[in-house]
């Protein structure tokens, strides 16, 4: 691995659930582009779950339920962290978003948005993840999280050049990549959305706003290419999705959390059109 690259944590939490969505509760923090990708699942397939939301400003404790819409009101927790604790008093990693949780068990089932999505998917039908085009979804989600979604954090948290450069290279040559991809066909993977598509969404739409000021993806903006613009815009506007995208906390969220990218904590005013809803 390049010296200075940023390397996610692995997930801790991937167990299946027992029983139904009636038994489970939702944490998110919608300025979270892998929460999104849950928030945006549920709000599509109607599924019935609870969901609480933590705060888009993160400091050392981590995901925090400050009061106000940012309350959890299924266990009371202050900090996300609390969940944690409660499935695995051992665990010493960092506390992300989302997170599954069995009411009933009192535990955290599953803490990476790839299953999370899968599992709301089944719940609600399979629409999404039909059989007969999973090996064409999975491989699409492979190299489109590598390079792209995963992409704009190494090239954010990279610290060395090199390390950026590799990064930065891989976020552009996948966008190149969904250009190509998308100049004969509606989605991902045709005529019909699936669930690479939901996956790669909240990615898209924090781009120009965040991803190319705040983490150096400046290549070209998401506006710069029409078809990925058209397709942007196309999700954004199917029932419900536009729900689960609040730029405020997004924007509040990467800009005032990362304080040795941005320690003035100074929110960027724009872009003044995001291309989404015209
Ligand atoms: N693999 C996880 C990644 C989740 C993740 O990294 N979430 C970030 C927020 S965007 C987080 O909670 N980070 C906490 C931290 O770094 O302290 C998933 O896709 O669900």
């Amino acid at each position: 691995m390049t010296a200075g690259a940023f390397v996610r944590q692995k997930s801790q939490f991937r167990d299946r659930p027992e029983g139904g969505p009636d038994r489970h509760h939702l944490y998110v923090a919608l300025a979270c582009p892998w929460s999104q990708r849950a928030a945006i699942v549920r709000a599509v397939t109607g599924l019935e779950i609870g969901i609480s939301y933590a705060h888009p400003y993160r400091d050392e404790r981590g995901w925090a339920f400050t009061g106000g819409q940012f309350v959890d009101d299924i266990n009371g927790f202050e900090l996300l962290q609390q969940a944690y604790d409660a499935s695995d008093p051992s665990f010493e990693g960092r506390v992300s978003v989302p997170v599954l949780w069995d009411k009933e068990a009192g535990r955290i089932v599953n803490n990476e948005s790839a299953d999370i999505v899968v599992i709301f998917d089944e719940w609600t039908g399979g629409r999404f993840y039909p059989a007969d085009k999973r090996e064409e979804i999975d491989a699409l989600n492979a190299w489109i999280y590598d390079e792209f979604q995963n992409g704009v954090y190494r090239a954010g948290f990279s610290r060395s050049q090199r390390a950026y450069d590799e990064a930065f290279r891989g976020v552009f040559s996948a966008l190149e990549r969904m250009e190509a991809l998308l100049a004969d066909r509606r989605y991902l993977v045709g005529d019909a959305i699936t669930l690479a598509d939901w996956r790669l969404l909240p990615t898209l739409l924090r781009f120009d706003a965040v991803y190319h000021t705040h983490f150096r993806c400046n290549g070209k903006r998401l506006i710069e290419y029409p078809n990925l613009l058209r397709y942007t815009r196309d999700l954004y506007q199917q029932p419900h999705v536009a729900e689960t995208f609040a730029l405020d906390e997004v924007k509040e969220h990467y800009y005032t959390t990362h304080d040795e990218l941005n320690p003035k904590r100074i929110i960027p005013a724009g872009p003044l059109d995001l291309g989404f809803t015209a």
